[in-house]
């Protein structure tokens, strides 16, 4: 077992090496639940304090601090790319819109303008988070995969739930719809290695609506472009995550071209996932976020049953099904994450 404190536990289980714990980060573990993250929130909207760097990395970093977790996350948005696509943007209390959402324009290629300085500031936020971030926390570097990002470009609203008009447009307007998640696709990739050129660690690619289409659909239009993404990220010698939400026994059909670690939401058991994934790919996951509600005694109950799963997979890394929800008691997440690196993994 190799034992260099200095070095970072998340790069070490992404390599493939044996550690006496499982790695521990969140998805949403910057925002929503830190008291020290909502009170700079009163300050700011959440647009000010994306494009700000210092405040950026400020909010990015919270979480090493507050809850001891092993890497941080960007703060940012996947809705950043389709803002650059010259779609307006705007993040309500309704959650985010956008002017004109494709799926009833007239003509929804034509409106597109690729502005990739629009992304400028998200390298200015990298570059302060290297600058003060601690040497052993690596940065995890994310963006929305192509479906995810279109449904929310279609549809307009986020909080519509299902995307109707937005499933209903990839049915009716196949060519288009192909048209649009290659000009995505695109955009994505050079944000992508902007990220990389400026120092991210890790990538992880969020496909958070992945169960909103029939799994053969999603297949056959948007795995080809997930593959192609990973293929960039591979090339530059980081780690890819992907985390296909809600695609339940799909995860069965995943090969390692989409997939160094595969972030498993709560529907299935790591231990069903384990027999379901393909053995070259690592799992991450998946503490149902619903249970920080919970006491904490109940809480610990379920956390027991990692216990096995854990000292028997090396390649996994401890992380919630899907982010933080909002008003979650903050002392349950700080519980969680200290729970999850001082529990007895019994791995030596
Ligand atoms: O986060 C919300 O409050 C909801 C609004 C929303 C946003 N993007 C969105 C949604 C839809 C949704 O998540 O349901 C759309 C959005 N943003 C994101 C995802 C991917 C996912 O979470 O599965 C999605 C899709 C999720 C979905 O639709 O369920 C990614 C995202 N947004 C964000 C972050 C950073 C972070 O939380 O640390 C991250 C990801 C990295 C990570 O896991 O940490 C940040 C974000 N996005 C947003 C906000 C709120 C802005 C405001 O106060 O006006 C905030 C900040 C906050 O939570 O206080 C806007």
């Amino acid at each position: 077992m190799q034992t260099n404190p200095t070095e970072s536990i998340l790069l070490r289980t992404l390599k493939g090496e044996s550690t006496e714990r499982p790695p521990v980060w969140f998805m949403r573990q910057a925002g929503r639940v830190l008291p020290s993250y909502l009170e700079i929130k009163k300050q700011y909207t959440f647009w000010q304090m994306m494009q700000n760097p210092e405040v950026a990395a400020q909010v990015t970093l919270l979480p090493v601090e507050d809850l001891g977790v092993d890497a941080a996350i960007l703060f940012s948005d996947i809705l950043v790319v389709p803002y650059a696509m010259g779609m307006g943007l705007d993040f309500t209390d309704a959650g985010p819109t956008f002017d004109e959402p494709l799926a009833f324009r007239e003509n929804p290629i034509n409106g597109l303008f690729d502005d990739p300085t629009k992304l400028d500031y998200i390298y200015a936020v990298i570059d302060e988070i290297n600058r003060t971030k601690p040497a052993h926390i690596p940065l995890i570097g994310f963006c929305g995969a192509p479906l995810t990002v279109l449904l929310f470009m279609l549809q307009g609203l986020g909080r519509k739930g299902d995307f109707p008009d937005a499933i209903r447009f990839i049915y009716e307007n196949r060519e288009t719809t192909k048209q649009l998640i290659d000009a995505l696709t695109d955009m994505s990739i050079e944000y992508i290695k902007g990220q990389i050129k400026h120092g991210i660690d890790v990538f992880q690619l969020f496909d958070t609506h992945a169960g909103l289409l029939p799994f053969d659909v999603y297949n056959e239009l948007f795995l080809p472009p997930v593959r192609k993404i990973a293929q960039v990220v591979r090339d530059a010698g980081l780690p890819f995550i992907f985390f296909p939400k809600g695609i339940g026994t799909g995860i069965a059909k995943l090969t390692p071209e989409e997939a160094d670690f595969l972030s498993v939401d709560w529907q299935t058991s790591l231990t069903n996932a384990r027999k379901l994934v393909h053995p070259e790919i690592g799992l991450q996951g998946n503490v149902d976020p619903r249970l920080l509600f919970a006491p904490q005694e109940e809480i610990e109950k379920e956390l027991k049953k990692y216990l096995r799963f854990g000292a028997e997979n090396q390649n996994w890394i401890f992380n919630l099904g899907h982010g933080f929800m909002p008003g979650i008691p903050f002392e349950n997440a700080r519980f969680l994450a200290d729970w999850a690196k001082n529990a007895d993994w019994k791995r030596s």
